[in-house]
């Protein structure tokens, strides 16, 4: 397989050895201080953009990250309630029997009040009624927004869907750059946590695994470009792999990302290993679910296109062209 990638432009203040040192990540952790200080004669004045300031989004979105884990509890606090969490639910398992009922890519359909990109896409957001509609309508899975600052999402609705008894897989999607939040998620009723690969080196991602092995929670490992998918397929154990066709640092959305990924020896590497790979973001229309199917998904992420409609589960119909639901709920 080649290492060659669609690389972007080693951005000035990370220096090539440093990417290549990453594992080709550009996305860079917190730096302890804040930006350097400078001093003209009495004057002391702080210098934004000398390595010291997020150059985009998805690195401002992990900063904070790291900066909100500052304030976590001591994970020997979580042990008792991790015990009296519900037990994990087969997320891979949901996604293939629901491939296997209808023929057409399996759903996960995302709990979205907002995002960085679009703004507020739902006012009036019932996390919990939007779960059960979707459940009713056809969703194999769920995908719950739980970063607050940039989602306006919550660990407490995830909390709250799994309470409600809605039986779909939920995927907790959050940033996650520390194991802790892999422990927290499960608490919280999670059965699937997303690994941006973009954020996680190759050690990191392993290690995660594991954790997720141990706690009975899927992983789904989110890529955007060739280079990362190499990765990615470097790594034994993987089931899950999501096609981001947005690029989480410019915003720019491309679903024919999706089929470029799958093009050639990865795509055959993919199918030998049994892995599912899932089509992510800027899925509208019944043709993009025919283009990413066509290009070897067999499932999809979807949020945008269904939250903004009036009734976020009867739209799950209009996606796919027809209607999905289980027979027993139709
Ligand atoms: O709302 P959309 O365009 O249908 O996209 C859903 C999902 O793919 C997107 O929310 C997403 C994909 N990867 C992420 C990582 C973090 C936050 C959000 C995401």
């Amino acid at each position: 397989m080649t290492e060659q990638g669609n690389e972007a432009p080693v951005a000035d203040s990370a220096s090539a050895a440093e990417v290549e040192g990453a594992d080709g990540i550009r996305i860079r952790r917190r730096p302890v201080t804040g930006p350097p200080v400078h001093y003209v004669g009495p004057f002391q004045f702080r210098l934004e953009n000398e390595g010291n300031t997020p150059r985009n989004i998805l690195e401002r979105i992990v900063w904070d990250k790291e900066a909100e884990m500052k304030e976590r509890r001591p994970l020997y606090m979580l042990k008792g309630p991790l015990e009296n969490a519900p037990p994990a639910r087969d997320f891979f398992g949901a996604l293939k029997a629901s491939y296997d009922r209808t023929g057409l890519p399996a759903l996960i359909a995302e709990v979205k009040k907002a995002s960085p990109s679009r703004g507020v896409l739902r006012e009036d957001f019932e996390p919990v009624q939007i779960a059960q509609t979707y459940e009713k309508n056809g969703a194999a899975c769920l995908s719950v927004l739980t970063d607050a600052k940039y989602f306006q999402g919550s660990f407490d609705y995830l909390e709250a869907i799994r309470n409600a008894g809605v039986q779909c897989p939920l995927l907790c999607k959050e940033f996650i750059v520390d194991a802790w939040q892999l422990y927290y998620a499960r608490l919280k009723g999670a059965d699937a946590v997303l690994l941006i690969a973009a954020v996680l080196p190759n050690l990191d991602i392993k290690y995660m695994l594991k954790i997720c092995k141990i706690l009975g929670m899927a992983a789904l490992v989110e890529v955007h470009d060739e280079r990362e998918m190499d990765r990615v397929l470097g790594i034994d154990g993987i089931q899950l792999i999501g096609i981001n066709n947005r690029n989480l640092e410019t915003f720019q959305v491309d679903i024919s990302n999706t089929k470029r990924l799958l093009e050639g020896e990865r795509g055959q590497t993919i199918a030998q290993k049994g892995i599912i790979v899932v089509g992510e973001s800027g899925l509208l229309t019944p043709e993009h679910i025919s283009f990413v199917q066509n290009a070897g998904v067999k499932a999809v992420l979807v949020g945008e296109s269904l939250i903004k409609q009036e009734d976020p589960g009867k739209a799950i119909a209009g996606l796919f062209g027809k209607d999905i639901s289980p027979v027993s709920a139709a």
